[in-house]
């Protein structure tokens, strides 16, 4: 069984990056979005660029345009871009032919009336889909979605599943048992303050969830 793969998200301060690096998250994501209180600025463009490999540096973007995120990713020296808001199958088609390397992670919010048969156009053009919890703040709102809607995700494209997760899921987690979940994508629940993240917090987060899959 392949691990379930963790994502961190929302960071911003230099020194706590470098706290997260060590922990070795399978991705760290970074938020491109200004109305965000986790806006991530110029200033950590550098020491994102010089990461581990191994960990897959994250663009989270709402609603920009390509020419922004490619400026984005090549300033940034980006591996997967995540699109937040209403982003269209052709935006996340010409993100793929433009920078072929990249993973593209499509997000969508979720709530008891969502569709999953609106994610059919995507199949083709994106890497992973994201499901959080809907919001008009779009993400980082600390509210969990009711799970059980998953029962209705019957695609084959792997997903990150996203929203207000924190320690006390993990036993949830494990009970999703569900073929087509990659990756759980913490973020809020696990903050000291809007971007700066309890290192301490998110290492037990990491050794639990890995325990879960041995
Ligand atoms: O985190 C933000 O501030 C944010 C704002 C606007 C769009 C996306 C944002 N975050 C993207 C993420 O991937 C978060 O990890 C996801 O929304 C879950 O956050 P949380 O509910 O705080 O765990």
């Amino acid at each position: 069984m392949q691990h379930i793969k963790l994502k961190v998200c929302g960071m911003k301060n230099p020194d706590n990056i470098q706290a997260l690096a060590e922990v070795e998250p399978d991705y760290m994501g970074f938020i491109f979005y200004k109305e965000s209180k986790r806006y991530v600025g110029a200033l950590v463009a550098e020491q994102v660029r010089h990461l581990p490999k191994g960990i897959k540096t994250t663009g989270v973007f709402v609603n920009s345009d390509l020419q922004t995120i490619a400026g984005t990713i090549k300033d940034f020296g980006l591996r997967t871009i995540q699109l937040h808001g209403a982003e269209t199958p052709e935006l996340c088609e010409s993100l793929k032919i433009q920078f072929p390397d990249i993973e593209v992670i499509k997000a969508f919010g979720i709530d008891e009336e969502f569709n999953f048969d609106l994610l059919h156009t995507y199949d083709n053009v994106v890497d992973y889909f994201l499901f959080d919890t809907k919001t008009p703040a779009h993400g980082g709102s600390g509210k969990s979605f009711n799970w059980e809607k998953l029962k209705q995700y019957s695609g084959e494209k792997p997903y990150f599943l996203s929203g207000g997760i924190g320690l006390e899921h993990l036993d949830e987690i494990k009970a999703l048992n569900h073929p087509a979940l990659y990756a759980i994508d913490i973020n809020s629940k696990f903050e000291l303050e809007p971007g700066l993240k309890n290192i301490a917090q998110i290492k037990t987060f990491k050794t639990n969830l890995y325990g879960l899959q041995a």
